[in-house]
C-alpha cells in the first residue's frame, strides 16, 4: 500500500486502474493489451523503485533507467497509432503547480518549474536511450492481440466463463493476459492451473515477461500440486506411492470376475483402470446405483449391467487394496482437497481460477477448482478444446455444476501453425464428432490460418527405428540450414519411445533435453518427450517419428472398443502436429507392423 503522509493512496490507485481501463478500452480496436499500458508515478524528491498494483513508483533517476530497460514493443507505425490514440483519449492538460500541504520544515514548497528541473528532460532521456544497449523486442502477442482477444482479457463476467477454439487460436494467451490484468487489481493471487505438470513453469516465465509485477500475484500450478498445497494448508496430507497403487490394482484385477467375463469388449487391464480413474472415482461416484445408470460419456466400449456390477466390485477391491497398503491415488488427493476447501473456505483466498486445457481434467478436479475459485464475478475461466482431449471418459459442465451460459466464447483464427500444417493436422480429426463439455456435439472443426509455409514431410518407413534415423537426418539438414537445435522437438507416444529417441540423438552427438525438465527457458538442445507432455507448448520444427496410420487391433477387440482407441489416437496426433509452427515431419510405420510391435514400443526394430 502507498501512503501520502498518514493517508492511504487507495483512491489514487483506483484512479490509476480506471485510467488504464479507459486507455485499454479506447485502444482496443488497435489490439493493444491492457498489460502493455501502465501508470508511472514519478517522484521528484524520493529515490524509489517500487510497484503498487498497476502503478510503478519511480524516482527521477530510476525513471530514466526504467525507460531504457523497457522491451521494444512497437514498430514505428504501431507507436504512432498508439500515440495518436492516447492523445485522443487523454488530451494534453494545462498543468498548474500542484497545491501542496505545508511542506516539511526543512523543504520549501516546489513549483512546477522545480519539478521540471528534477524530472529528466527529453534530451537527457533521448541520450540515455541512445547510450543504452538496444533492448530485445518482445513477442508481438505480449503487446498486441486481435481486438476480440483483448476484449476477452477484460470482459466482466458475472459467473464462470469459457473460451474454446481449435489448436493455436490463442486461448492460453487470452488466459495469460486476463490473469495479469486481474493480478494487478487484486490483493489475492490468481490461480492459473493446468493438468500438465510442466506447463506452469513455462507459463510463469511468459507471464514474467508480459508483466513482472503481475506475475508475482499469479500462482501457476499443476492441479495435483495445487491439491497437495490446499491439503497442507488445511493440515492434511495424502500419501501416494505409485508402485503400491499399481500393485493394488494388479491384485484387484487378478481376482476380478470382470477379467473372465466373456461379454466385455476389451480385456486390457489399463482400460478398466481408466474406468476407475475417469469414470468411477474421477466422477466422484459413491454408490453402485449411480454407476449403473451412468451415461459413460466418451467410452464407446459398451458395458452390460452384469459387467457393471463386476466393474464396481473391481473398484471396491482396488480401494481395499489401497487401504491395506496405506496409500491413496491421485483421485484421493483431489477428493480430499475438494473437501478441505469446502470445509475451510476462509483458508483459501484467491481472486479467481483460470484453467488451461480443461478437457484433460476429470470431473472431480474441475469441481475442486470450482470450489476454490469461490463465488462472485470473474472467478473462473475455462480454456480448452474438446478435440485435443487425449484422456478417456468425459463429462459435461452441468454435471460439474458449472454454468457458462451467455459467457462462452469461440476463437477461430490460428496464429501458430502454417495453413499447410493446420490442414494436415485437421484432416485427421475433421470428421470426428466430439461431445463438447457444454453438452453439444461438435461435428465441424473450425480453424483457419493465414500463415503460409512449406508442405509437411509425411512419409512411411518399415519401423520406428528407421523412421527415427530419418527424422534425425532431417534435423541435421535443418540445423545446417540455420535452425537452432532448441527450435526442434521430437514427440512420441510413450516415454519409452522418447527415451529411445533421446539415445539415438545422443549417439549422433546432438544435444537433447527432456520435456520433463523444460521450463520455457531457451536452451540449445532438441526437446524430446511424449505428446502428452507437449500439450500447450509449441516448437518451430516438430518431428513425429513413429506414427501409425491404422492402429493394430488387439485380440478379440470389438469394433466399438477399437474405434474408441482409434479416435483417442487421432486426437493425440492432432495435438502433436499442431505443436509445429513452421515445419512438420511425420513418419508412419508401414501398415504391415504387428500388434506385438506396437505393444513393445514401436521403435524397437
Ligand atoms: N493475436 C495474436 N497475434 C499473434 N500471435 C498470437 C496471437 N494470439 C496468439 N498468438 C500466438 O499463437 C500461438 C498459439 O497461442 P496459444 O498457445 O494461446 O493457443 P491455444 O489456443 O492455447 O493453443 P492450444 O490449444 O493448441 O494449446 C502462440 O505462439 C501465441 O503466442
Amino acid at each position: 500500500m502507498v501512503y501520502r503522509g498518514q493517508d492511504s493512496c487507495a483512491d489514487d490507485l483506483d484512479n490509476a486502474d480506471r485510467l488504464v481501463d479507459a486507455l485499454a478500452e479506447g485502444l482496443e480496436h488497435l489490439g493493444l493489451t491492457s498489460t502493455a499500458i501502465g501508470v508511472v508515478w514519478a517522484f521528484t524528491a524520493h529515490s524509489v523503485d517500487a510497484a503498487a498494483r498497476a502503478v510503478r513508483l519511480l524516482g527521477a533517476t530510476e525513471l530514466i533507467e526504467w525507460i531504457t530497460r523497457l522491451p521494444r514493443r512497437f514498430s514505428v507505425e504501431q507507436a504512432s497509432a498508439v500515440s495518436s490514440g492516447v492523445a485522443e483519449i487523454c488530451p494534453a492538460m494545462e498543468a498548474t503547480p500542484p497545491t501542496r500541504r505545508p511542506a516539511a520544515r526543512h523543504r520549501r514548497a516546489e513549483t512546477a518549474a522545480d519539478i521540471q528541473d528534477v524530472l529528466p528532460g527529453i534530451d537527457e532521456l533521448v541520450k540515455a536511450l541512445l547510450d543504452a544497449e538496444l533492448t530485445e523486442p518482445i513477442e508481438s502477442w505480449m503487446t498486441f492481440l486481435h481486438p476480440e482477444q483483448v476484449r476477452l482479457t477484460r470482459t466482466h463476467w458475472t459467473g464462470p466463463a469459457r473460451v474454446r477454439g481449435p489448436a493455436g487460436t490463442g486461448k492460453t494467451v487470452v488466459g495469460l493476459h486476463r490473469a495479469t490484468y486481474h493480478a494487478l487489481r487484486s490483493p489475492h493471487p490468481i490461480i492459473f492451473a493446468s493438468f500438465v505438470r510442466t506447463l506452469p513453469r513455462v507459463f510463469a516465465e511468459l507471464a514474467r515477461i508480459v508483466s513482472e509485477p503481475a506475475s508475482h500475484n499469479i500462482h501457476f500450478v499443476g492441479v495435483h500440486q495445487l491439491a497437495a498445497e490446499c491439503l497442507q494448508k488445511a493440515g492434511e496430507h495424502v500419501h501416494i506411492d505409485s508402485a503400491k497403487v499399481d500393485t493394488a490394482f494388479g491384485l484387484a484385477w487378478s481376482r476380478s470376475e470382470l477379467k473372465h467375463s466373456t461379454s466385455i469388449a476389451n480385456h486390457s487391464p489399463m482400460y478398466w483402470k481408466e474406468e476407475i480413474d475417469y469414470v468411477i472415482k474421477g466422477r466422484g461416484l459413491t454408490g453402485f446405483e449411480q454407476y449403473r445408470d451412468l451415461h459413460r460419456i466418451g467410452r464407446k466400449t459398451p458395458l452390460r449391467s452384469a459387467d457393471r456390477e463386476r466393474m464396481w466390485d473391481l473398484y471396491l477391491a482396488y480401494e481395499e487394496q489401497l487401504g491395506l497398503r496405506g496409500t491413496g491415488d491421485f483421485n484421493d488427493l483431489i477428493l480430499r482437497a475438494r473437501e478441505a476447501v469446502r470445509r475451510y473456505p476462509s483458508l483459501f483466498q484467491y481472486a479467481g481460477v483460470i484453467v488451461d486445457e480443461v478437457q484433460d481434467l476429470n470431473l472431480i478436479s474441475l469441481q475442486f477448482l470450482d470450489v476454490l475459485s469461490g463465488d462472485g464475478p470473474n472467478r473462473m475461466l475455462l480454456l480448452g478444446d474438446s478435440r485435443q482431449s487425449v484422456y478417456p471418459g468425459g463429462f459435461t459442465l452441468s454435471e460439474a455444476g458449472i454454468n457458462v451460459a451467455g459467457r462462452a466464447h469461440v476463437l477461430r483464427e490460428n496464429y501458430r501453425n502454417t495453413a499447410q500444417i493446420l490442414a494436415t493436422a485437421s484432416a485427421l480429426v475433421a470428421d470426428d464428432a466430439v461431445l463438447d463439455i457444454e453438452g453439444t456435439v461438435e461435428d465441424r472443426l473450425e480453424g483457419t490460418s493465414t500463415r503460409v509455409g512449406g508442405k509437411p514431410t509425411v512419409l512411411s518407413g518399415p519401423d520406428g527405428k528407421t523412421l527415427s534415423s530419418m527424422a534425425i537426418d532431417d534435423m541435421t539438414t535443418a540445423h545446417a540450414d540455420g535452425t537452432n537445435w532448441g527450435n526442434m522437438a521430437a514427440l512420441t507416444r510413450t516415454t519409452r519411445e522418447a527415451r529411445q529417441m533421446m539415445a539415438l540423438l545422443r549417439l549422433r552427438g546432438i544435444p537433447t533435453v527432456s520435456l520433463t525438465d523444460y521450463a520455457g527457458v531457451t536452451i540449445e538442445a532438441v526437446k524430446v518427450g511424449t505428446i502428452k507432455r507437449a500439450k500447450g507448448l509449441e516448437f518451430s520444427h516438430v518431428y513425429l517419428p513413429a506414427l501409425h496410420r491404422e492402429l493394430p487391433r488387439q485380440v478379440n477387440e470389438t469394433d466399438s472398443s477399437y474405434e474408441e482407441r482409434r479416435s483417442l489416437y487421432r486426437r493425440e496426433i492432432y495435438v502433436a502436429m499442431t505443436r509445429a509452427r513452421d515445419h512438420l515431419w511425420a513418419g508412419y510405420i508401414d501398415e504391415k507392423s504387428t500388434e506385438a510391435e506396437l505393444s513393445r514400443g514401436s521403435m524397437l526394430a
